[in-house]
């Protein structure tokens, strides 16, 4: 029996001219705020760092989820737990003592997750699962909104769903990249009870609403 789903928009897909004002117009509906931290190293692209994560903190009461895309996440994670972030999730293939890090961003306050982008196996991470509040499974290859969804990621959802149930972990198993209607109750279905939407929330015309539909499906698989 996995937890009641947690729906997670990426402001990755909203107005970044207008970031407070996106966060709140999701706040009543969405669980958690999901965000994209990219440096143009650990994946092309480039998008928001500290500064901004400190500023909207004020702006909001909804945790925030944020995924780091980065190199060095040992240097730099740690100031986004001290921001104020509930979770803070670094990338497997970034970080050289995965354990190391959960525990100093447990002991800064905020719950440790660890991601696996399209390309790495989840097996030799599995043992880890004791000392992580948070596995994200990309179900894309990490860097760019608004890609398709590969449905073979599953696989690796599944296999961490087995791992949890088996050894009774309380850990999140989150899924992130082209979830939208038609593929979220797939996610559920291989394991996932956390899901992040950029496009599909932030690309509606009523994202609260857009956030209640997703709920719905994949509520309706547990
Ligand atoms: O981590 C990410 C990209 O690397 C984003 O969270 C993800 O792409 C969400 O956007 P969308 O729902 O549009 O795929
Ligand atoms: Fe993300």
């Amino acid at each position: 029996m996995t937890p009641s789903p947690i729906i997670a928009p990426s402001i990755l897909a909203a107005d970044f001219a207008h970031l407070a004002d996106e966060v709140r117009a999701i706040e009543g509906a969405a669980d958690w705020v999901h965000v994209d931290v990219m440096d143009n190293h650990f994946v092309p692209n480039l998008t928001i760092g500290l500064p901004v994560v400190q500023s909207l903190r004020k702006a909001t009461s909804l945790p925030f989820d944020v995924h780091l895309m980065i190199t060095d996440p040992e240097r730099w994670a740690p100031g986004y737990a001290e921001a104020g972030a509930y979770n803070v999730t670094f990338h497997a293939e970034a970080c050289e003592d995965p354990v190391h890090l959960a525990k100093t961003l447990r002991a800064a306050g905020a719950k440790a997750g660890l991601a696996i982008d399209r390309d790495t196996p989840v097996e030799p991470y599995l043992e880890l699962l004791p000392y992580v509040d948070t596995v994200l499974i990309m179900t894309i290859k990490a860097g760019f909104g608004g890609q398709r969804f590969l449905p073979e990621m599953l696989d690796k959802v599944r296999d961490v769903r087995r791992r949890i149930t088996a050894k009774d972990l309380s850990v999140r198993l989150e899924v992130d990249g082209g979830i939208a209607a038609d593929t979220i109750a797939r996610a559920a279905e291989a394991g996932a009870d956390a899901f992040v939407a950029g496009t599909a929330v932030y690309g509606a015309e009523d994202p609260a609403e857009a956030i209640r539909k997703l709920r719905s499906l994949a509520e309706g698989v547990s």
